[in-house]
C-alpha cells in the first residue's frame, strides 16, 4: 500500500463516524457567515464552511478539508440562489486572494457585515447585539484603494506581477485591480511593461535569488510615488526605469529603490535609494497634512478613515479640558484628530518610526499639546497609572489580537469616563469590551464602518462609558 493510501485509509478511519468523509460531493444549506466571509451551513449537526456561498442558499460542495469539528466544502454549484447574490465584476474573482465577496450586492456586505459584528458582540461579549448599529459604508465603494503591492515572480523569459492567489503566493497575473485607484492600476501596468522590456530577473520565493522582487505605488495629494523593491542595491537600466515612469506618468513625484535582501514575506527592507524626486509625498485626512516615505503607515482608504475618525471623536465628545491617551497610536492620525479638541494627547506605539512620523505629523501640523511615547502599551499604561495619570478618555487601536489584559486591568484603574475602542477584528475587540464591562464600563454603542468593500473585513468603534457607582 503507498504511502497516500495509507495516510487516506488512517484518515476515513479517524473520522469513520463523521456525517461527511473527503472529497463527498453533499448538498448544504447555508445559515451563517464566517469570519472571512464564507458561507457556514451543516450537514446532520455537523459545521461546514463553503466560500463563495451565502446564508439562504442551498449549494452542492466537494468535501476538501476534513476536522474533528468541521469541514470545508469547495463550491461546485448554487442550486437556490440568495436573492443579493451577483455576478462579481472582476474576472480574477476567485482566484485572486484580494476580494470575498464581490459576489454580493454592495447592500448584502452592509449587511452582512453589520450581522458579522452583532454575532460577536452576541457570542463573544455576552451582551446586546441591538447596541451594534448599520454599517456604514461610502457611496462609491470600488477604486478606493491608495496604495497598491504588487509581487513580481515567475521567470525571466515569462515574468508574472500581479496578486496573491487565494491562500498561497502563487502570482495571478494582472494589472487591474477594481478595489485599486485608477492612478495604481496606471503605475502598474507601466512598471509591468517595463519590467518585461527591459527583461529584469523576477525574485524567486524559494531560492531568495532574482532581482525585481515588489511594484508598489502609493497615492497622495501632492503626487504619486513608486516603491521598486529589489534583493540588492543593483537594479539594471535604473535611468530607463526613471525615464520610463516619467515619460508615460508624470504625476509621478517620488520614484524610490528599497532593498530587502532577506528571505522574508515582510515586503520592504531598511533601505531605500531616491531614485527620482522627493522622498515624501503628502496626503490628508480632513485639516491634517501627513508625509509618506515608503515606510510610513497610512489608511488605505482615507474617505472611510475620516468616517472612523469622526465617529471615535463624537464619541470622545471633547470639551476642551481632557486629557486623553491614544493607546497603540500608529502615527498619531488618531492623536491628532483628538489634540484639536483634548488639552493633552499622550499616544503610546510600540514601533520606534511610527513615533518619529506621529512628532513629525504634530509639528507640522502646528499641535503643542500631544506627547508620543515609544513603548509597549502593556508595559506603559501601567507605568502611566503608578505615576498618577488619570486620563478623562481613553482610545484603543489594537492590532487584530486585541489589548492585552494589563492594558486593559490599568485603564480601568485609571478610570476615564469613556473608552472608545476602535478596532479591525470585531471578535476580539468583544472580547475586550466583556473584560470592561466586568470592570465597571457599559457598553454604549458600537459603529462598524467599511473601510474596505468587497473584502470581508469590518472596522468598529465602540464607545463604553465608566458607570456611576
Ligand atoms: C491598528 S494600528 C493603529 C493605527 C493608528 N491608529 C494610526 O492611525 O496610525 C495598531 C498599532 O499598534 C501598534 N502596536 C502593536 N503592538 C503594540 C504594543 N504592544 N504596544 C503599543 N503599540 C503596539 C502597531 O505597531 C500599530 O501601529
Amino acid at each position: 500500500m503507498g504511502k497516500q493510501q495509507r495516510k487516506q485509509e488512517k484518515t476515513s478511519k479517524k473520522w469513520a463516524n463523521l456525517p461527511v468523509s473527503m472529497d463527498e460531493i453533499v448538498s448544504v444549506n447555508i445559515h451563517g457567515i464566517g469570519s472571512s466571509g464564507e458561507g457556514v451551513g451543516k450537514v446532520q449537526d455537523f459545521t461546514v464552511f463553503v466560500p463563495f456561498a451565502l446564508p439562504g442558499e442551498t449549494v452542492t460542495v466537494k468535501i476538501t478539508t476534513l476536522k474533528k469539528t468541521y469541514a470545508v466544502g469547495q463550491l461546485v454549484s448554487v442550486d437556490m440562489p440568495a436573492d443579493n447574490r451577483i455576478e462579481p465584476k472582476c474576472e480574477l474573482y476567485g482566484t485572486c486572494g484580494g476580494c470575498q465577496l464581490q459576489h454580493i450586492t454592495y447592500e448584502g456586505q452592509l449587511a452582512l457585515k453589520t450581522q458579522k459584528v452583532r454575532d460577536v458582540i452576541e457570542r463573544i461579549g455576552h451582551l446586546n447585539p441591538d447596541l451594534v448599529k448599520p454599517t456604514k459604508g461610502p457611496e462609491n465603494p470600488w477604486a478606493y484603494r491608495n496604495k497598491m503591492q504588487m509581487p513580481v515572480g515567475g521567470t525571466k523569459q515569462h515574468i508574472k506581477m500581479g496578486f496573491y492567489a487565494m491562500g498561497s503566493h502563487d502570482i495571478v497575473q494582472g494589472t487591474n485591480c477594481l478595489i485599486q485607484r485608477d492612478e495604481n492600476n496606471q503605475i502598474a501596468q507601466v512598471c509591468y511593461d517595463t519590467v518585461v522590456h527591459l527583461s529584469i530577473e523576477p525574485y524567486n520565493e524559494l531560492t531568495g535569488e532574482g532581482i525585481l522582487r515588489h511594484v508598489i505605488g502609493r497615492i497622495g495629494e501632492s503626487g504619486w510615488m513608486v516603491i521598486l523593491v529589489t534583493t540588492s542595491e543593483s537594479l539594471p537600466n535604473a535611468d530607463k526605469w526613471v525615464a520610463a515612469i516619467r515619460e508615460q506618468l508624470p504625476q509621478v513625484t517620488s520614484i524610490v529603490q528599497n532593498i530587502n535582501p532577506k528571505k522574508t514575506n515582510v515586503i520592504l527592507g531598511p533601505k531605500n535609494i531616491l531614485l527620482y524626486g522627493d522622498e515624501y509625498i503628502r496626503d490628508s485626512i480632513k485639516d491634517i497634512s501627513f508625509n509618506l516615505s515608503p515606510h510610513s503607515f497610512f489608511q488605505v482608504n482615507p474617505e472611510q478613515t475620516t468616517v472612523l475618525y469622526d465617529q471615535a471623536l463624537t464619541y470622545a465628545d471633547l470639551q476642551g479640558d481632557e486629557t486623553v491617551i491614544d493607546a497603540y497610536c500608529g502615527t498619531g492620525t488618531i492623536s491628532l484628530f483628538l489634540a484639536h479638541k483634548a488639552k493633552h494627547v499622550i499616544g503610546i506605539e510600540i514601533v520606534e518610526p511610527a513615533i518619529l512620523d506621529a512628532r513629525e505629523n504634530a509639528k507640522r501640523n502646528g499641535f503643542t499639546n500631544t506627547e508620543f511615547i515609544v513603548a509597549d502599551a502593556a508595559v506603559e499604561m501601567p507605568k502611566l497609572y503608578k505615576n498618577g495619570v488619570r486620563p478623562d478618555v481613553i482610545v484603543f487601536d489594537p492590532i487584530r489580537a486585541g489589548c492585552k489584559e494589563e492594558v486593559l486591568t490599568s485603564a480601568v484603574a485609571m478610570e476615564p469616563k469613556k473608552i472608545v475602542y476602535v478596532s479591525c477584528n470585531p471578535a476580539t475587540m468583544a472580547r475586550d469590551i466583556a473584560i470592561l464591562v466586568d470592570n465597571g464600563y457599559e457598553l454604549q454603542e458600537v459603529q462598524p464602518v467599511d473601510m474596505f468593500p468587497m473584502t470581508s473585513h469590518v472596522e468598529c468603534v465602540a464607545l463604553m462609558s465608566r458607570v456611576q457607582k
